[in-house]
């Protein structure tokens, strides 16, 4: 059945209920939505494409790659919300679309809480309308930890706490089909291929092909910096929400009944309690992770040197492994955890670069950025994060233990060789001139 309630109710405005998707693009596990759709039967769903917009230090906020990947999801979840008969409304600015709508309906706006600064101003112009919000972005419930300690301080309490587990998709019955006169945007797909599609489809393929298989060797493999397989591969679907990080961890507890509790297994469990920590000292820091010092009031005199921006930016920093992975990323939008690590580390340790820089150059490419998880990093190697201890990644030795020679070959077309100048003394200088640390 399809209605137009604008026009049949000239005294009374017909109630409306909202769900806001944003880095929620499921119908799993889904707080608001099964809160939107207890709450009446009159239901639409928006998605806001500012979310996608704007620039920082000099780089897009959402990559070409993200933006397909998004894109797909929206699809997806479009069909996935037509079974259940709402409406999925891809808007440009939430704030226009809300005031249009409230002239002439009683709004409910639910949506899920994220964080980040950005974020949390986009939540304002949702909380003018009545309404709930949830917090529903990591598999433990938010609890009181000291933020500005280490992993192991969080994971000691986090791993004593009971996972609420995922609730189920909603029941639509009783729900009209709603249509409303409001611009939509058309989405255009580019037919690239990708590493991953998006989508809450896909997300529930990869996890059941991915845990089937390889649930017992993640341990042995996830260090690699190349191979499809390496890794769970997880993480964009995590970062769009086209699954819940509760549904992944009760997916994990069904693979380990049916084949067997291991190392490996609980070592996927343990990478994504590194997701919760960073998600909960974002959540209870505010906008820290962001800043030059972070957590640490140590304000490091960090270089924003023109050139070595540039050369690392355009994969010329004479490293083989540094540039191969500049490159993989630029191409694909993806680098495994491991070049994460190398290049995030050359680029503040040896270069003595600001991190926030390779934080929004990542944060453009990145199929799977998220702020808390890539800030909440970037910080950790900057030494004004949660971690003490100075470290520094040997980009060669690293190359050579985690199967970098065939990547190089693989993107930069050629034999790995070793770097012409003394990469190691640059670190030294760093660590003396930058962190005041003396061997
Ligand atoms: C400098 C830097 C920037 C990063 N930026 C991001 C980012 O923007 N978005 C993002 O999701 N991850 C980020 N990570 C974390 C990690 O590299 C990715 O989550 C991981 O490589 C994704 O691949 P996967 O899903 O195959 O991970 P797997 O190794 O299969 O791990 C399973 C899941 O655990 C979580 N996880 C694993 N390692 C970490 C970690 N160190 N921190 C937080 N969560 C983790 C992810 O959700 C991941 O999907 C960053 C790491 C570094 C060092």
């Amino acid at each position: 059945m399809q209605i137009d309630l604008k026009r049949s109710y000239l005294m009374h405005k017909p109630k409306l209920c909202i769900t806001v998707f944003r880095n929620n693009l499921r119908i799993n596990d889904n707080l608001a939505l099964n809160e939107a759709s207890k709450c009446c039967e009159n239901m639409i769903s928006l998605y806001s494409l500012e979310l996608l917009k704007g620039t920082n230090l000099g780089f897009n906020k959402c990559g070409e790659f993200r933006k397909q990947f998004i894109y797909e999801s929206l699809i997806d979840l479009k069909k996935n919300l037509l079974k259940k008969n709402i409406w999925l409304y891809i808007v440009d600015d939430i704030e226009k679309t809300l005031e249009i709508l409230n002239e002439d309906y009683d709004l409910r706006v639910f949506f899920e809480k994220e964080i980040g600064v950005e974020e949390k101003e986009f939540e304002k112009k949702l909380e003018k309308y009545k309404g709930k919000s949830f917090f529903n972005q990591t598999m433990l419930e938010p609890f009181e930890f000291d933020y500005k300690k280490s992993f192991s301080h969080f994971r000691k309490k986090a791993e004593k706490m009971t996972i609420n587990e995922p609730v189920k998709v909603i029941d639509s019955k009783d729900k009209l089909f709603m249509c409303i006169k409001i611009e939509e945007i058309n989405l255009s797909l580019d037919e690239n291929k990708r590493v991953l599609k998006g989508g809450e489809t896909d997300a529930l393929n990869r996890v059941d092909e991915y845990l089937s298989k390889h649930l017992h060797t993640y341990y042995d493999t996830r260090s690699l910096v190349d191979g499809f397989n390496n890794s769970t591969k997880f993480s964009p679907y995590l970062a769009s929400g086209c699954i819940s990080a509760k549904t992944l961890y009760y997916k994990i507890k069904e693979y380990e009944n049916k084949l067997g509790v291991s190392k490996s297994s609980y070592w996927i469990f343990f990478e994504l309690l590194w997701r919760d920590f960073f998600h909960l000292v974002m959540l209870q820091s505010g906008n820290k992770l962001f800043l030059k010092e972070g957590l640490s009031y140590k304000v490091y005199k960090f270089s924003e040197n023109k050139d070595k921006l540039e050369l690392f930016f355009n994969a010329k920093t004479g490293v083989d492994i540094i540039d191969a992975g500049i490159i993989e990323l630029k191409k694909t939008g993806w680098i495994s955890n491991r070049q994460r690590q190398l290049l995030s580390s050359y680029f503040i340790k040896n270069l003595g670069l600001d991190f926030r820089y390779c934080a929004a150059f990542f944060e453009e490419y990145l199929l799977d950025f998220s702020p808390a998880s890539n800030y909440g990093n970037f910080a950790y190697q900057s030494g004004v994060g949660n971690d003490k201890q100075y470290r520094v990644f040997d980009p060669v030795k690293q190359s050579s233990f985690y199967g970098g020679k065939e990547y190089v070959k693989k993107w930069l077309e050629k034999e790995e060789t070793l770097p012409d100048f003394d990469y190691k003394q640059m670190a030294l200088d760093v660590k003396e001139k930058i962190y005041k640390i003396k061997d």
